[in-house]
């Protein structure tokens, strides 16, 4: 099969958050399962500080009354043919924000579906968020070319109707509010990254108003679980870590707890118990539950606390305050750093992600595979990859509570803090942690199963089925 992603984001070269990782390296899996996939982003600024990109545009096109040339190159890392369209809309050092973002999307999916008409003709548009959101509508017109719509996050929903009719051709039948809710109507499949989101957002409480849409059209709404590029994130052979370590040798790890303790200048003590978190400080990271009782934990327990993270200013600032408090126990690194992310993972002892909703998590299955034990809340993709210890039957890989309440997350940290004292317990929660298989080879079937549905083709193997768990309301 021929399929084309279009994404805003693709690790290594444009990441924001998982979205980034999902672009970066399903592609990759799916062209050794023997399909011809390529990627289709925009050539920001900062993209030649990480690769040569050819001088010679492949394509010129135009869209939306702007020209615009297509650079054709290779994901680096991969064999994954990358186009990169260039247009002086793109050239800033930055993936997102500006007061341009609405159109120069709009103009991004808008190049996309002439560069598929007129250059490289696929058989699948597969479209990341509400960036991509008007290339189903587009290709709706269009019999050969089908499309899947992949909802990484239901938060952001692109412009409303009004401002696509001023700024493109937007056909009177679309009855859509905006992007994401055209791209949910006119694509032929949309999926969202875990089996349990994909039952809430048919719910208000996580719908984000688009529930009834998304009930609607549930038959063609699917969950499929992200995996995680498990040969780029490898404790074994992870170049950005001070000591390489993997299941068998988990004696290693603690030197990266040291080192990242000198580095981020916490009190170097390996006894300490150190809780990290990476993530974007959004609402949705469930950041004021932990500033509502952080106070409380830091004066029960002797845990010391890393987070690495760029967003809010709100939550930057409040998280800033926090550290002044806690000399040596407390670092907050208000940074986008892809190496540090690595030894937060490979250095901490828990992973804190108390999410208000979650439609799959990349963080936590990373923090699972580098030893470091997750602390979550029961909601959407995190459901899904982490179960809750248990040392009797020696089963469960993390800690989870259920309701959206300082206390309740309070306790959850309380019990895990209590855990790490049993070393043996500890130990093996660790390993049973690292050996889950969060490899991308039974979701990336999945995809294909999907795409191959769509166009009529009989599925290439079944994949195993991931039941949903629910767990719907907000607590
Ligand atoms: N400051 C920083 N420095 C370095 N690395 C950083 C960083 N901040 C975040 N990251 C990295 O970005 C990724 C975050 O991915 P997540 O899936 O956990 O959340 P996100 O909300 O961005 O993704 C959305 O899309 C993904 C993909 O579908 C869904 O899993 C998720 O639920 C949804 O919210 C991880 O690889 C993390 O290491």
């Amino acid at each position: 099969m021929r399929i084309l992603f279009v994404s805003a984001e693709a690790a290594p070269l444009a990441k924001v958050g998982g979205m980034g990782d999902v672009v970066g390296a399903l592609p990759k899996f799916l062209r050794r399962m023997g399909h011809d996939v390529r990627i289709f982003m925009p050539y920001y600024g900062f993209i030649p500080d990480k690769m040569d990109v050819p001088k010679k545009p492949v394509w010129e096109g135009a869209a939306m009354f702007q020209s615009f040339s297509v650079f054709e190159s290779v994901l680096p890392g991969t064999d994954v043919p990358l186009y990169l369209m260039q247009h002086p809309s793109f050239l800033p050092r930055r993936v997102y924000g500006g007061l341009d973002e609405d159109w120069r999307f709009t103009f991004f999916a808008n190049a996309a579906a002439e560069f598929a008409w007129n250059h490289w003709k696929p058989q699948i548009i597969h479209c990341h968020d509400w960036h991509t959101g008007m290339i189903p509508v587009w290709m709706s017109h269009d019999p050969d070319i089908s499309t899947v719509f992949t909802i990484h996050n239901l938060a952001y929903q692109g412009p409303w109707r009004w401002r696509l009719e001023q700024m493109t051709w937007c056909p009177w039948y679309m009855q859509g509010h905006n992007t994401m809710a055209a791209a949910v109507q006119f694509a032929d499949r949309v999926n969202t990254v875990s089996p349990t989101y994909a039952e809430q957002i048919k719910t208000p409480a996580y719908g984000e108003t688009l529930e009834g849409l998304l009930s609607y059209i549930g038959g063609k709404v699917s969950g499929i679980l992200n995996g995680i590029d498990t040969e780029s994130y490898n404790p074994a052979t992870d170049k950005y870590l001070h000591q390489q370590f993997s299941v068998d040798t988990i004696e290693k790890r603690p030197a990266n707890k040291i080192a990242l303790q000198e580095e981020v200048g916490l009190e170097v003590n390996k006894n300490a118990f150190l809780i990290g978190m990476v993530t974007r400080l959004v609402e949705q990271k469930g950041l004021d539950l932990i500033i509502q009782m952080l106070d409380l934990f830091m004066a029960y327990t002797d845990a010391q606390f890393i987070v690495l993270g760029t967003g809010d200013r709100y939550y930057e600032t409040q998280l800033w305050q926090m550290t002044a408090r806690y000399p040596g126990r407390m670092s907050t690194q208000l940074l986008y750093n892809e190496a540090l992310s690595r030894r937060v993972y490979a250095g901490c002892d828990s992973f804190l992600m108390p999410s208000r909703f979650e439609p799959c998590g990349i963080s936590q299955m990373l923090a699972l595979r580098y030893g470091c034990v997750p602390m979550v809340r029961r909601t959407g993709g995190l459901v899904d990859t982490v179960s809750h210890n248990n040392p009797i039957d020696n089963t469960g890989t993390g800690y989870c509570f259920d309701r959206y309440e300082p206390l309740d997350l309070f306790t959850c940290m309380i019990r895990t803090w209590e855990g790490f004292r049993y070393k043996d317990k500890w130990r093996e929660l660790q390993q049973r942690g690292m050996r889950e298989d969060f490899s991308w080879d039974i979701s990336a079937r999945k995809y294909i199963n999907l795409y191959s549905d769509i166009l009529g083709l009989p599925p290439e193997e079944t994949a195993p089925q991931q039941e949903p768990e629910l767990s719907v309301g907000k607590g």
